[in-house]
C-alpha cells in the first residue's frame, strides 16, 4: 500500500512516496519544490510514481497553496488527507491555548521527535528546534507534554527586514564569526546568533523546569546550515516531519 508524505511550508513543498505507510518503509523516490513551482508536479517530478494508495501531509502555506497542491494530486485519484493540530496524538499532548492554531508542521515534527526517542529507548525531556521560512523552537517534558514554543524569524526573513529597514545593508552573504569585522559576517553571525541563542535559552528553561538535560533534534531546509554554529548538543534530523507522518500514518491506515 503506497504513502505518500507531504510537508507544504512557506518556501517548499516537500515529497516522500513510500512503499507502505508504516515506521521503516522504504522510501521509493522524494523530492521538494519552490511553492512558485506546485505547478509542475503533475507532468513533472509526480508524473512517473506509482499511485499512492494514501496521503497525509501538512500544509502551513494558506489555503490557496492548499488548492494549487490538491490540484497536482488529481493525477491520481487519492484523497488529500491533511493532520490538524490536536489536543492528543501518537503520544503527544498540546498545551497551546488553542491547540488548532498550533501550526501543524509543528505538531508533526514534535511527533516525529518522540518516535525518535522512544525507538532509541530514552525517555527524556526533548526540544525540537526547526529551521525553515521560520524558525520554531517546541518544548516536551518527559511525559510527552507540548510545554510551549517560541516563533522567529528564519535568516532570509532577518535579512530582508534588515535590508529593507536601513539604507546601508545591502551586502552579500558572509560567514559565522565570532567576532565579525565586516557588514556581511555582521549580518550572517547576528542571524545566526539569534537562532543558536534562541535554542539555547528554551534548553535552559526546559532543563529549569523538568531538571533533567533535555535531547535537541533540530530539523528544516536550513538546519544543516546551523548545524555547526550551535551552542547546544543537538541531533540533526532532516526527515523528522516525515518521520511524524509515517508514525501517525501508521497508527490510522496499518
Ligand atoms: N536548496 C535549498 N533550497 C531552498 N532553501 C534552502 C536550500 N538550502 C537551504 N535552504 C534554506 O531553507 C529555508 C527553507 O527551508 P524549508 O524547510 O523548505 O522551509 P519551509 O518549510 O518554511 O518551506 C530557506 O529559507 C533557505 O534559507
Ligand atoms: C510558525 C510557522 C509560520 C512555521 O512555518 P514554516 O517556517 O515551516 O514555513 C507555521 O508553523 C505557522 O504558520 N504556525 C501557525 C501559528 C502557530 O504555530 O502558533
Ligand atoms: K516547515
Amino acid at each position: 500500500m503506497t504513502f505518500l508524505a507531504l510537508d507544504v511550508g512557506n518556501t517548499r513543498l516537500k515529497w516522500a512516496m513510500y512503499e507502505s505507510p508504516q515506521l521503516g518503509a522504504r522510501v521509493l523516490a522524494h523530492g521538494a519544490q519552490f511553492l512558485e513551482n506546485i505547478e509542475t508536479l503533475a507532468e513533472g517530478d509526480w508524473a512517473a510514481l506509482p499511485v499512492p494508495h494514501r496521503m497525509l501531509g501538512c500544509v502551513v502555506a494558506g489555503d490557496a497553496v492548499k488548492r494549487r497542491v490538491e490540484e497536482q494530486m488529481e493525477l491520481w485519484d487519492t484523497t488529500p488527507q491533511w493532520v490538524v493540530s490536536g489536543n492528543a496524538e501518537a503520544g503527544l499532548t498540546n498545551g497551546y491555548d488553542h491547540p488548532a492554531r498550533l501550526g501543524s508542521d509543528r505538531w508533526i515534527a514534535m511527533i516525529g521527535a518522540l518516535q525518535h526517542l522512544r525507538v532509541s529507548g530514552r525517555h527524556k525531556p526533548c526540544v525540537v528546534v526547526m529551521v525553515g521560512t521560520a524558525v520554531t523552537v517546541e518544548a516536551i517534558d518527559a511525559s510527552g507534554r507540548f510545554l510551549g514554543g517560541i516563533i522567529l524569524p528564519g535568516h532570509g526573513i532577518m535579512l530582508r527586514a534588515l535590508e529593507s529597514g536601513t539604507a546601508g545593508l545591502h551586502v552579500p552573504t558572509g560567514e559565522v564569526r565570532d567576532f565579525p569585522t565586516n557588514t556581511s559576517d555582521a549580518l550572517t553571525s547576528g542571524g545566526t546568533f539569534a537562532i543558536a541563542g534562541a535554542v539555547q535559552r528554551m534548553v535552559e528553561n526546559l532543563k529549569h523546569h523538568t531538571g533533567e538535560e533535555p535531547v535537541v533534534f533540530m530539523t528544516g531546509g536550513a538546519g544543516w546550515k546551523m548545524a555547526p554554529s550551535m551552542s547546544v548538543q543537538c541531533e540533526l534530523v532532516e526527515s523528522l516531519i516525515f518521520d511524524g507522518l509515517l508514525e501517525i500514518a501508521s497508527r490510522r491506515f496499518g
